[in-house]
């Protein structure tokens, strides 16, 4: 008889905030639920863009800059799965990466949290002039249309940390805006007190859903992750992110999605992109039936392509030159970081 081989054990891994820990120890349990006889570790790395909040991103690797460490721990088979917030997941991921599950997502929308002490509870309540932290440009520019006497200005640090920052004696904020799916899993949700839905406000891609990442030659990976996936989720996202991709053209960019998977595989998707200054929005809804992940990329993608013919070019090309001119203009390695993180998505993982 064969030496019995020692099972293997899987290490899930994620960056050491306190959601990311919370979030890969959601997988896990799932993991560990629907493979009992298996054994699952976790490990949490602090990552270049823990290091590095004064730095500028771009000179880190730009957007995969949060991934970027754990991909390596990945691809050396330091580590099997990588857990992340799907929202800050580029949308191309490394070669000899992919995605292999998608747990069902928490409800996308962003939720208002109102300083303590304060007795408002919606934007509507807020008196003129209130100021309104979120680090999101989709958030700016979408609410800045709807309320054009609400300051927004931008908060830092990880979701407790602003928490913090709110409710500061001295604070300048009446509010923050942030995800609601984020502020459940840390246990923050009896602090929300009204959730932003659209019209009001379209949430970013894959908001609210947890991806594993996987080296794309690890079967047994796949096959477990396969089973914890969220099929609905994963398509939604699909569709989501294949629009971001087709839109993005190398930048981030404010797009504010909703996505439904209804009856009989009806995919109805709404994209919207917002100009800076809130003064341009555009946005379409498409609804097709689908049979695959396959399809409801092709149908993000199309979407994104009627997106951009009707204005949603114009938009970003602006946003590009905004971009490139401030980041030429910015003194300090600071400066540019701030620049290159107030997109939500793919760029700014600080939660
Ligand atoms: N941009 C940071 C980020 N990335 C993931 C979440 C938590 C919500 C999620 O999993 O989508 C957050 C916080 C926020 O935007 O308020």
């Amino acid at each position: 008889m064969a030496a019995s081989e020692t099972p293997r054990t899987i290490t899930l891994a994620s960056r050491a905030s306190q959601l990311a820990q919370i979030q890969t120890n959601i997988v896990r349990d799932a993991l560990a639920k629907a493979f009992p006889s298996k054994t699952f570790a976790t490990s949490f790395m602090t990552t270049a863009g823990d290091h590095n909040q004064s730095q500028a991103l771009y000179l880190l690797g730009g957007k995969s800059l949060w991934t970027k460490e754990l991909e390596v721990a990945l691809k050396e088979g330091v580590v099997d799965m990588l857990v992340h917030s799907y929202k800050d997941v580029p949308t191309t991921l490394p070669e000899g990466c992919e995605i292999g599950g998608v747990l069902e997502r928490e409800d996308p929308v962003d939720s208002l949290v109102v300083k303590k002490g304060l007795e408002f509870k919606t934007l509507e309540d807020l008196p003129d002039g209130s100021v309104v932290g979120t680090s999101s440009v989709r958030r700016v520019a979408q609410l800045r249309r709807l309320f054009p006497k609400l300051v927004f200005l931008d908060v830092r640090g990880n979701l407790n940390t602003r928490m913090a920052k709110l409710d500061a004696p001295d604070s300048p904020y009446a509010a923050l805006i942030l995800a609601k799916a984020g502020l459940v899993r840390l246990g923050w949700g009896s602090r929300m007190t009204a959730d932003l839905h659209p019209p009001t406000l379209y949430h970013a891609v894959s908001q609210g859903a947890l991806a594993i990442e996987i080296r794309s030659d690890d079967t047994e990976a796949r096959e477990l992750c396969r089973s914890v996936t969220h099929w609905q989720t994963e398509w939604q996202c699909a569709a989501e992110r294949a629009c971001l991709r087709v839109l993005e053209g190398g930048c981030s960019v404010p797009v504010g999605v909703h996505t439904q998977l209804v009856g009989d595989k009806t995919l109805k998707i709404t994209g919207c992109v917002t100009s800076l200054n809130a003064e341009q929005h555009v946005q379409h809804t498409l609804e097709e039936k689908v049979e695959s992940v396959r399809d409801a990329e092709a149908v993000g993608a199309k979407l994104a392509k009627i997106l951009i013919e009707t204005g949603a070019k114009a938009i970003l090309d602006d946003i590009n030159v905004d971009r490139e001119k401030r980041i030429g203009e910015a003194k300090t390695a600071d400066e540019v970081n701030k620049i290159e993180t107030t997109m939500d998505g793919a760029t700014s993982a600080t939660a």
